[in-house]
């Protein structure tokens, strides 16, 4: 519908007479009585939802479509970051630059295959997130086993900055000292048949408010989340959490736990969970369909204000949003906040750490410390970087401690960059015979890979018989000994 005027009124029954919700046809609704949420911009998300509100359970709803308008909404004291003018407009509710990290590799990144971590492990995988600035860490569950419960407890005692939390079922029983309990309980029908024992969300809501109020009797914070939140019924979850959050819990969490959700879905979720509860919101995702990342920055924008990460991802199967690619991802649209709060210098030692200890290898393409992240080949892209960084760069590699390469030893290369090269070793040619040179290079490196010293060899003897034998002239002494593999430092 794309009328200015479009306007339809519903007739809403709502068939449960404890439940707040039910969904109604897919349409968009810019107002109903009595308004729960404050703008037309902050409804335009709800395709397929309605809050009926509490007081009654039938009643008229106005859907106005005139929010399908080709030119959106935008408050007009926002403003794009400068970096990306595609960059989504923030609205009232994007917390992407107001977030907080719950740090998991200490709970999901032990349910990775590979890790057995020693309590000495743990406790310097702590410091050292609690040195980058990490808000939250989050340990296994102290019920797991008794070193784990020592663990926490000697992680509880050396007095980090971040809160510590821990992990548990929906049970009443451990909290070994910590600032708060992570509460989990599966809703989908998968987790309520297979792994419950068929519990109906009747049973699970009233185990719930039983287990959070024990643990607010503890002085803890307390989250409750949903497992597998994206394959649960809608009105069921909406339902919970709404009883929680009355309950008075700190956060409630969502989780992804099988990897299914899109970052869509996710957006739509949140942004209605949004509108009922007004506690914090916690995000959670695994990485099977390699949404992760994308998934906890759209669930930012549309409300949550924490996410979990682990170093790498490490997490059961292959694991959740990476910490290091989330700060690559918050960089761009957050920058100032994410310098404020972070020592993002720190990312490379914690991965080394981390991919040590439990026996990977981070892989080529991971944000900002893959081998080749800050390394460019292509003679366009080596002109253009040259000039100016930004042409091809959205992270600067400074911000992390990092260096930038640039490839010059390819039959992909090209003038500019062999140029570059050429004052790099103190040698003076006119630009013909660079670009002569540079088809000597081409031709070398069509034949075989070249190193950095072939490369330079073929430049320095060409400049050599420019010279008829007089030898190399102002060559710099320092340029070229720590290049490697066709790469040098710009
Ligand atoms: C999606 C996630 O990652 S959730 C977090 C997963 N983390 C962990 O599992 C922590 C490590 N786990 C452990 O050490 C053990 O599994 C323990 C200590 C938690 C439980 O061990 P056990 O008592 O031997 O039970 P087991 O692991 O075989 O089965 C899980 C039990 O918890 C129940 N359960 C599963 N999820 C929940 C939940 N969220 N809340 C309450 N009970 C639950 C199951 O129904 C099952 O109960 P049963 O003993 O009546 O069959
Ligand atoms: O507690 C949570 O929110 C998440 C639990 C978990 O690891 C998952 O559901 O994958």
């Amino acid at each position: 519908m794309t009328s200015l005027d479009a306007r339809l009124k519903i007739d809403f029954f709502c068939p449960s007479s404890t439940s707040n919700f039910c969904q109604i046809p897919a349409c968009t609704i810019l107002r109903f009585e009595p308004p729960r949420l404050p703008s037309a911009v902050s409804i335009c998300a709800f395709h397929f939802l309605s809050i009926i509100p509490a007081s009654s359970n039938t009643g008229q709803l106005t859907f106005d479509c005139s929010s399908t308008l080709d030119t959106p909404i935008r408050p007009s004291k926002m403003s794009a970051p400068t970096g990306n003018p595609y960059a989504r407009i923030d609205d009232l509710l994007s917390n992407v630059r107001n977030f907080k990290i719950i740090e998991s590799t200490l709970r999901e990144g032990e349910q990775f295959a590979n890790s057995h971590y020693s309590t000495e492990t743990k406790i310097k995988i702590a410091t050292m997130l609690d040195q980058f600035g990490v808000d939250y860490l989050e340990l296994t569950n102290p019920c797991s086993s008794p070193q784990s419960r020592a663990d926490l407890e000697t992680i509880c005692k050396l007095g980090l900055k971040a809160k510590i939390l821990t992990h548990t079922r929906c049970t009443i029983g451990c909290d070994a000292g910590v600032d708060g309990v992570d509460v989990v309980i599966g809703t989908s029908q998968f987790l309520r048949e297979h792994s419950l024992g068929g519990k109906d969300m009747v049973a699970i809501t009233k185990q719930a408010l039983e287990v959070i109020e024990y643990i607010k009797s503890r002085g803890c914070e307390v989250r409750f989340s949903t497992e597998d939140s994206f394959r649960s019924d809608l009105v069921d979850l909406l339902s919970i959490y709404k009883a929680v959050s009355q309950a008075g819990v700190d956060r409630v969490g969502i989780a992804d736990t099988v990897g299914c959700a899109s970052p869509r879905q996710v957006y739509d979720l949140v942004r209605t969970l949004r509108g009922c509860v007004s506690c914090d919101i916690e995000v959670h995702f695994h990485d099977d369909t390699g949404c992760a990342v994308a998934n906890a920055f759209s669930a930012l924008e549309a409300g949550a204000t924490h996410v979990d990460t682990s170093v790498l991802g490490i997490g059961e199967r292959n694991g959740i949003t990476p910490l290091g690619a989330l700060m690559a991802r918050m960089m761009p649209s957050s920058r100032d906040y994410v310098l404020s709060k972070y020592n993002l210098k720190m990312i490379k030692s914690i991965e080394d750490f981390v991919a040590e200890e439990v026996e990977i290898n981070t892989p080529f393409n991971n944000p900002i410390t893959g081998f080749c992240a800050f390394t460019h080949k292509a003679g366009i892209h080596a002109k253009a970087i040259l000039n100016s960084p930004s042409t091809y760069e959205i992270l600067k590699p400074e911000d992390f401690g990092l260096t930038r390469y640039v490839h010059f030893t390819s039959r992909l290369t090209g003038w500019n960059v062999i140029k570059s090269r050429i004052s790099q070793l103190g040698l003076i040619m006119t630009d013909d015979q660079i670009k002569e040179v540079t088809a000597k290079i081409k031709a070398m490196a069509d034949i075989r890979p070249l190193a950095i010293d072939d490369a330079d060899s073929i430049i320095r003897s060409f400049h050599l018989e420019l010279n008829n034998g007089e030898g190399q002239k102002g060559q710099s002494e320092q340029n070229g000994q720590n290049a490697q593999n066709g790469q040098v430092e710009a």
